[in-house]
């Protein structure tokens, strides 16, 4: 049974439509632990739209479960890392334009980038995930660069409606995470999870951590951050 890592970039998002103080993700960061969160994920973006280096900076001393650092392969946010010192770190792919993550990150096309990137990080300490497609040769690339794990970019299955599309990207989902564990690679996946579409990608065998954010926050919203959290630990 997978492990839930609790995003709260979107509690950031009410925020910053006003520019103000509340609501704080950092006060979320601990409520979404006492409400049984395994770990909190946070996106550090280079547009700052939603976290802010503060809110890292804190979470780093707060959070009691372990911080996953969302980041673009950035020198920036490579030094931010280093100094930060998050339990393990997920590189992603940004687009300042883009309204949410579009893709997986390409491994494959910059393995020596993403070599020197991966060494950089986890010979300081920080474990390194890679959010990829499920496509072979991007899992083939990123067990070559060294990464400890995957994020399987769960999008494609997100957005499907019809039920044979829902268990075609559901099979991709379930051949990727195999044959990154015979690669030596740990699994974890999210993007576009919601209460209505986790249980089967939480029974795919040896998947370690979903990351949901934006359906939890929304849920939250409505019924208050515990209740949306519990409510989604007892899906998985
Ligand atoms: C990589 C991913 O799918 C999310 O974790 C990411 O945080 C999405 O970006 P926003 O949170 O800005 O929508
Ligand atoms: N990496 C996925 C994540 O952290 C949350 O994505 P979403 O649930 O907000 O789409």
């Amino acid at each position: 049974m997978p492990t839930l890592g609790v995003n709260i970039d979107h509690i950031a998002t009410i925020r910053q439509a006003r520019r103000t103080v509340e609501p704080d993700p950092v006060a979320a960061a601990v409520l979404a632990e006492l409400a049984g969160a395994d770990g909190i994920t946070v996106h550090l973006r280079e547009d700052r739209r939603h976290m802010q280096d503060r809110d890292v900076r804190l979470l780093r001393q707060m959070v009691r479960t372990h911080l996953n650092l969302e980041m673009a392969a950035t020198d920036e946010m490579v030094a931010i890392a280093l100094d930060v010192k998050p339990d393990y770190v997920t590189l992603v792919p940004e687009r300042r334009e883009e309204v949410t993550t579009e893709g997986g990150l390409d491994i494959a096309g910059q393995t020596d980038r993403m070599k020197s990137v991966v060494n950089t990080l986890q010979s300081a300490g920080i474990p390194v995930s890679l959010f990829i497609d499920a496509a072979s040769d991007q899992i083939e690339a990123s067990a070559q660069v060294g990464a400890q794990f995957i994020e399987l970019h769960t999008g494609p299955y997100a957005e499907v409606k019809a039920e044979a599309d829902c268990h075609r990207e559901l099979d991709i989902l379930a051949q990727g995470t195999a044959q990154a564990i015979a690669l030596g690679l740990r699994v974890n996946a999210g993007h576009g999870l919601t209460y209505w579409n986790t249980t089967p990608v939480a029974r795919i065998p040896g998947m370690e951590e979903l990351n949901i954010g934006h359906s939890i926050v929304s849920r939250a919203v409505l019924v208050g951050l515990e209740r949306a959290v519990r409510e989604m630990k007892a899906l998985i």
